[in-house]
């Protein structure tokens, strides 16, 4: 009855258990004809949720789990409310109520329509979803997040001032605060330093962990909701209940943030097509297609502003807004399911508050049921959480993020009444301690096992270099993304690396993902290692070659070390593998803990730098290690067969000297194109609908200027250190030069006096981000944008923007993060059900 395979890791990685509620039926007006909204037909809704049952078995507690009863009852109240156009609508509104229990950490629901208006003889239309708990918040207002000194800029005034108080990138004593940078702005609760840069980017101006100053709940209530403010993290395709995250809020006391939650609703489901998110990354079968999602905003939509983020966080769909509004005007109708038998099953919230069996102990107060009060009691929480075991490490106002949150409130609350009424207005004050998967605390082994309270950035550094190391990453990262409870915002360009370290060995393809995860650090470090595993990883040598490597670098800010688990990596710092793609991609960022500093920097520096053969910008959708994307056929690199047999050069043939791997690689690109596509204009390309593109999406070799002092010689065939192919590689292709961030050649400074004024451009320049991170001086050096690059825009194409669009970034989003360039800066990668891209 679910349509998605697998089951859902819990926080702990392991798989969640399934409560399965079939066939709620209900007659409801829903349609767009209005004969469905006259007459009304029925409809039927399936609910799975994963929530783990351990807690509520081992002590036949029905406390500690989620009332299907319950559950049930909110699917029917659904299907008989409100009319509304879409079944997709439906669904989401099945899980959004689902998702209000705590214990539920993910949610499939399918609504039927069995009686659908469909003029041929059927048996059934169904709309399936799963959503879980991960929410993203929204896309960082631009101008908010410049006006916020750069991480870099921070990290700097902090280190030059040996006076400075505990700062950001302090070691663990002193690892906890963001300070707000407006003088004016609320006093903070202590933050979080796990959900810091998170809080930071969502909370726009105001402190981190607060709303957005100026907003309130009733004037959130009043914001029209249009395609130019309509704001679409909670049905992006894999985003899959930013509505969630607010619903959290509304069980919190968000309930009274009035009408809009219902008004959006309807809009906001109807627009965008359900992308189902697959739990599969287990058993390794993708079965998401990462599409073009079918809602696009107004073209000429504004960044969205602070209030907008707000309303973000609010549920799309809000049970109790809707009752109060919504449902209020369906129940002038006449009900429409007034006169179906057997609707009275559902109605049992009642039975089990006065059914003996169910009667609550002294404990039991209903309407608390989930809250985290309860859970403080002694039998369910006797163990749980010791905040002394962890005294001897951290300080005072560290420690504070370790306590239950009522505990951080109530420091708040006494530090700043104002500031802590008003975020309590907002819903702060009553948001859920962090819980597991069954709304109860576990035991946790240490602080590597606690789940954070709200999602947390994390970076992770994948590496191969067995087999087809750039289609396994490639495949990783779709892995990754279909985790739940993780959610990838960013991909780094693929970086080819000598080995470091073990016995000789291929060269590396490398990258760096940013996420944001819900899991706790060792329930993500399993989800890693669990892919790493379905890619074939087995560890057999120290440093010794494998299929694919994992490792988490950082977990927001935190600092921890266990005997399994290190956070941030304690390798991490020394490795350019690492530091010189995430600088790449965040040339602001700064790594913490020991041995942090800025990423650019330390990528600079790092003894295997030179080791950084070359860094590609489209291997999400090119193939540059010679294993054909398709899937379709597997080239074999031997002397007499090269993967892609450069055709006749069709340009006069340059001198030996001239004749760099960019040459090659130009050609082999070509050769690619004509053996697997057909030639470059060969239909639909690999990366989906965004390469059918007019222009040759490659261009010739006199298109573009190759870089003048920068890209090292890559070797253009073969995956040796020595440039011969070696024998457990599939051969590899340098990318075309367009594709090509120069590597690193001399370290950075940070004198802008010491890089030559920009002349104005006849072309657009690099990047500066490119610059600033190539470690040389390119600043007269021009790069083509037309032809179009057949993939990505180049990094950061104007200051400020995301280099590389989210994975899961919506079309919207992408106009507003590329206003002046309407190349794709992301084109999705579409995969059938084995993984191969369509
Ligand atoms: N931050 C981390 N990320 C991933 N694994 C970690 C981390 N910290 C500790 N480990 C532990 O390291 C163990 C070995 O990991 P792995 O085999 O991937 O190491 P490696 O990649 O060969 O070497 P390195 O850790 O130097 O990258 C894992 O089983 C894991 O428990
Ligand atoms: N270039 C490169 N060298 C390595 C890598 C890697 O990912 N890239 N990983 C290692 C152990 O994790 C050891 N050495």
């Amino acid at each position: 009855m679910t349509n998605f395979a697998g089951a859902v890791p819990g926080p702990d990685g392991r798989p969640l258990d399934q409560i399965r509620i079939t066939g709620v039926n209900g007659r409801g007006r829903h349609g767009v004809l209005a004969s469905e909204r006259a007459t009304g037909q029925e409809f039927r809704a399936d609910v799975v949720l994963h929530v783990d049952t351990r807690a509520a078995a081992e002590g036949d507690d029905l406390r500690a789990t989620v009332s299907y009863a319950d559950v049930a009852q909110e699917a029917h109240d659904v299907l008989v409310g409100e009319p509304v156009d879409l079944i997709e609508t439906l669904a989401e509104r099945i899980a959004a109520a689902a998702l209000g229990h705590e214990p539920v950490r993910a949610v499939d629901v399918t609504v039927h329509k069995p009686q659908a208006p469909i003029p041929v003889s059927f048996t059934d239309v169904e709309v399936s979803i799963r959503r879980d708990r991960v929410a993203v918040p929204p896309v960082v207002g631009a101008a908010a997040f410049a006006a916020e000194a750069s991480p870099v800029d921070r990290w700097a005034a902090e280190a030059a001032d040996p006076h400075a108080a505990a700062g950001e990138f302090a070691q663990p004593e002193r690892a906890e605060s963001v300070e707000p940078t407006t003088a004016d702005r609320p006093a903070a609760p202590a933050v979080d330093p796990l959900t810091a840069p998170i809080a930071d980017l969502t909370a726009g101006d105001a402190a981190p962990g607060a709303e957005p100053a100026g907003w309130s709940a009733e004037a959130a209530a009043d914001t029209p909701v249009s395609g130019e403010n309509l704001v679409i993290p909670e049905i992006t395709p894999a985003d899959p209940v930013g509505a969630v995250e607010g619903h959290d809020r509304h069980q919190n006391g968000f309930e009274h943030a009035g009408a809009p939650a219902a008004d959006q609703a309807a809009p906001v489901a109807e627009a965008v097509e359900p992308q189902p998110q697959d739990a599969g990354m287990i058993d390794g079968v993708p079965s998401v297609e990462h599409g073009v999602p079918a809602f696009e905003p107004h073209a000429d939509a504004p960044a969205r502003p602070v209030e907008d983020e707000a309303i973000a966080r609010r549920p799309a769909y809000d049970p109790a807004a809707a009752q109060a509004h919504g449902f209020a005007a369906a129940a002038e109708a006449p009900a429409p399911d007034a006169a179906v038998p057997g609707a009275e099953q559902y109605r049992t919230d009642e039975q089990y508050r006065t059914d003996e069996r169910y009667q609550p102990d002294d404990r039991y107060q209903p309407e608390q049921q989930y809250q985290p009060e309860q859970y403080e009691s002694e039998s369910y929480q006797p163990d749980a959480y010791q905040p002394e075991v962890y005294q001897p490490e951290f300080p005072q106002e560290t420690r504070q993020q370790f306590q239950p949150e009522q505990d951080q409130q109530a420091a708040f609350a006494e530090q700043d009444p104002a500031a802590f009424a008003g975020q309590a207005q907002a819903g702060f004050a009553e948001q859920p301690a962090p819980v597991n998967g069954v709304g109860q605390r576990s035991t946790p082994e240490d602080r590597l096992d606690e789940a954070p309270a709200e999602p947390v950035e994390v970076v992770l550094a994948l590496g191969a270099n067995l087999g087809d190391p750039q289609a396994t990453l490639r495949a990783a990262v779709m892995d990754l993304d279909r985790i739940t409870g993780l959610q990838i915002t960013e991909v780094s360009p693929l970086a080819r690396t000598a080995a470091v370290g073990g016995p000789e060995q291929p060269d590396y393809l490398n990258a760096v993902v940013v996420a944001r995860t819900s899991l706790a650090p060792r329930g993500l470090l399993h989800a890693c290692q669990a892919i790493e595993y379905a890619h074939g990883r087995t560890r057999e040598e120290h440093w010794g070659p494998r299929s694919l490597d994992i490792d988490i670098i950082t977990y927001g800010l935190l600092t921890a070390s266990a005997d399994d688990l290190e956070v941030p990596h304690p390798r991490a710092h020394e490795r350019a593998f690492v530091l010189e793609p995430w600088s790449q991609l965040k040339p602001d960022a700064v790594l913490p803990g020991l041995g942090g500093g800025p990423v650019a920097q330390l990528a600079a520096t790092a003894e295997d730098r030179q080791g950084i053969r070359w860094l590609a910008l489209d291997w999400l959708t090119e193939s540059h290690s010679g294993a054909d994307p398709t899937g379709d056929v597997e080239p074999q690199p031997t002397a007499s067969h090269r993967p892609y047999d450069p055709p006749a050069p069709s340009q006069p043939a340059p001198s030996q000297d001239q004749q760099v791997p960019e040459q090659h690689a130009h050609q082999d690109r070509t050769a690619h194109e004509q053996a697997f596509h057909g030639g470059p204009q060969a239909g639909q390309g690999p990366g989906g609908p965004y390469q059918q593109q007019a222009q040759d999406p490659f261009p010739q070799q006199d298109a573009f200027q190759p870089p003048q002092n920068g890209a090292p010689a890559a070797h253009p065939q073969g995956f040796g250190p020595d440039g011969v192919p070696h024998p457990q590689m599939s051969g590899a292709v340098p990318p075309p030069e367009e594709a090509l961030v120069p590597a690193p050649q001399a370290p950075v400074t940070d004198d802008p006096g010491a890089r030559a004024p920009h002349t104005p451009p006849a072309a657009p320049l690099v990047p500066p981000a490119v610059r600033e991170t190539a470690h040389h001086d390119l600043s007269l050096e021009q790069v083509p944008v037309e032809p179009a690059h057949p993939v990505f825009a180049p990094v950061r194409p104007h200051p400020g923007d995301v280099p590389f669009a989210p994975v899961n970034q919506t079309a919207g989003d992408r106009q507003r993060t590329q206003p002046a360039d309407d190349r794709p800066a992301w084109a999705p990668v579409r995969t059938d059900e084995h993984g191969h891209r369509g």
